[in-house]
This record gives C-alpha cells, structure tokens and sequence, in this order.
C-alpha cells in the first residue's frame, strides 16, 4: 500500500486515456437480467434467464442486473458512508487504512491508497479502500468478517459505522453473486451441479474482496480513472452512482461505454471464470475515463476461491470441445502470485494456456 503525501499528490502525472476526437459511444444494447423474474419460479423463464446469461457472457463477458433485491435504502447508506469516507482530511484516511489487517500476500494492496494502483507504477485519478472480506460458514448471509474496514467513516458517524454498513453491504452482494454465479452453471448446462462456482465464493477462506473507487471531479475531460484491466477473480459485481466512466471493450477491441445506472448491478466475467470454462465465457477488459464535473463512487466485490483451490477448465466443458483444454491447472494462489507482478493492462492468462489454446 503507497499513501502519498499531500504536496505528492498534485506532482503525479495522470495519463489521458488514447483516443481520436471522439469519446467512445455507448454500448448500443447493455445486456441485461431482471433476477426477480428469473427466480420467481416459473421454470421456463428460469431456463431463458440463464441462456440469456451464458449468451452474455460468451459474447461481452459483461451484463446488467436488475430485479436484484437489493434494498435501495442500503445502497444509499453504503453510497453516503463511502462518499463521507474519501470526503475525510488525507491524513485520517490514511490514519484510518492503518487499521486495515497486514497484507494476505506477499505485494497484495489492501487498504487505503492514492492514484497508485499496484505496485508496477499503474497510476489513475481515483482513490480507493480495498479490503479482504471472508464468508462465513457457508451461508450467503451469514455475517461477514471483514479483514479491518476502517472503524468509521467521520469523526461524528453515528455508532452504525461505516464497517458495519460495509458488512450488510457485502452480505447483501455475496448473497447476489451466488444468484447470478447459480444462471451461469445453468446457462451453461452445469444444472446437475449448480453448486460448481459458489461454493468457491462461499467457502471459509474465499479470496474475495471489497474495492470502495472513489473518482473525484476531473481537472481535464478524459482523465484515466482506472486503467484498461481484466479482473482476476471468477465474477465482479459492481455499483456506482450516478456518475458514468466505465467502459468495456467489444470484441473488436473497440471501446463502448457503459451508461451507468445507480439502481442495478454490472456484472463482469473475470479472468479465473473464463479458465473454468474453459474460454467459453470472456474475461472482459474494462477500465474508466473520468470526464464528469461529478465524483464517480464504485463499489465492486470480486468473488474469488480459495488461495489453495486447484483451478482448470471443467472437465465438462472440455469434452464439449473435443477434449482440447485451453488452460493448464494452477493454484488461485499462485495465479495471484503471477497478477501481482505484473502491470494492471498486461495479460495474465497467457502464461497458463496449454500449447492447443495458441495453436
Ligand atoms: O470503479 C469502477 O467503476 C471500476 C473499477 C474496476 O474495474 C476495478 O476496481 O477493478
Ligand atoms: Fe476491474
């Protein structure tokens, strides 16, 4: 973790994102899951809830959630605590990330940190908390330990702090995440083991974490917010409010950028969910471009394994392609080991593709 002084702050060069004269456009139609409708239990349109999900997922690696359930009032708290948090003097955030629990890996980034993202000299115009958060045994809404969320987000918080909302928070998305990660086995005809991706989110020592982004207002339209990344873990969920800046890339490698929408959920494949299926479901890229007068807040939970989870394409899914396996079985622990040296827009799978997957 890297907090940098105040005057340090400002002295940081910020790149601009490469673009022509235009910003990119809108992704012409977000795909999108309305879950109430998918598990009100009508069998029928449960099944075209999951095909329209593995249809996303194969084509974007990306789509939205609505019908979450999600009670607004939480989001709003969660948004406000948050906001009340990066508004805090520089020195009590600071203050506050020290209280964040030592680093689970050797180069992991958790807690408090400034324009710095990683340790290989990535920069954006955001600030963020990222904390370890673990399941409890088993249940979806079973309470959650958080590895040292900052005890409050101001000095005049009421006693409900700001690691108490988080808490509810993550409950709330884990709970949400293994709804969405449950379509995703069944759109991909993995019905008779619908417990094939969440109990991996759901096991006592899952990696997952919690990554609060703040973006304040930009100086110069077309700032890099976060720069162009595929996300590591199996499935990203994430909230923002209003303010847009996430784009996707297209299968093209064209940008799209993602209208945003502060009462559903985006949905990201990440890169450990796309070897599972064996390439099947894309890892997406995605970064922001920090353009508004308005600050951007995000919250996104990465579902990931167990650091001792042996991780390969689905034996399934291999069969389905002739047995051509593209990936090589590893360890989540040491495919982290692997994304923590490099930089946030290198591509991490290639070195555990098997020699069929590039021929
Ligand atoms: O802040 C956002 O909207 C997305 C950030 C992101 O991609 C990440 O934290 O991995
Ligand atoms: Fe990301």
């Amino acid at each position: 973790m890297v907090v940098l002084a105040k005057g340090e702050l400002e002295q940081i060069a910020l790149p601009s994102v490469q673009r022509g004269v235009a910003p990119p456009p809108p992704l012409a139609a977000v795909p999108e899951i309305n879950l109430a409708a998918a598990t009100a239990g009508d069998a029928e349109a449960r099944s075209a809830a999951a095909r329209a999900v593995a249809r996303a997922c194969e084509e974007h690696g990306f789509f939205k959630v609505t019908g979450h359930g999600v009670p607004a009032p939480l989001l709003a708290r969660v948004e406000a605590a948050a906001a009340a948090f990066f508004a805090l003097p520089q020195r009590d955030k600071e203050r506050a990330a020290a209280t964040v629990a030592p680093p689970a890996a050797a180069g992991s980034s958790f807690g408090y940190a400034s324009k710095r993202i990683g340790a290989h000299g990535d920069l954006g115009w955001v600030e963020y908390l990222l904390l370890g958060v673990t399941a409890g045994a088993g249940a979806a809404t079973a309470p959650v330990a958080l590895a040292g969320a900052p005890m409050s987000a101001s000095a005049d918080a009421p006693p409900c702090c700001f690691r108490e909302v988080l808490s509810e928070y993550i409950g709330a998305v884990r709970g949400l995440t293994c709804r969405v990660l449950e379509l995703m086995a069944e759109g991909l005809g993995l019905g008779a083991t619908p417990d094939v991706f969440t109990r991996l989110v759901l096991d006592g020592e899952s990696d997952s974490m919690l990554r609060v982004n703040h973006y304040p207002p930009a100086p110069r339209p077309g700032l890099t917010g976060f720069g162009a990344h595929t996300d590591p873990q199996i499935v990203s969920v994430l909230r923002s409010n209003a303010a847009a800046g996430l784009e996707i890339s297209l299968p093209d490698g064209t940008w799209a950028a993602v209208p945003s929408d502060r009462d559903s959920f985006f949905v990201n494949v990440g890169d450990a969910m796309q070897v599972l299926t064996n390439g099947r479901f894309r890892s997406v890229r995605h970064r922001v471009t920090v353009s508004s007068a308005r600050p951007r807040v995000s919250l996104i939970f990465f579902g990931g394994p167990p650091p001792r989870e042996r991780l390969a394409p689905l034996p399934g899914l291999v069969d389905r392609e002739g047995g051509r396996r593209r990936y090589r079985e590893f360890t989540w622990k040491e495919y982290k080991t692997s994304v923590y040296r490099t930089k946030l827009a290198d591509n991490r799978l290639c070195y555990f593709e098997t020699a069929t997957a590039t021929s």
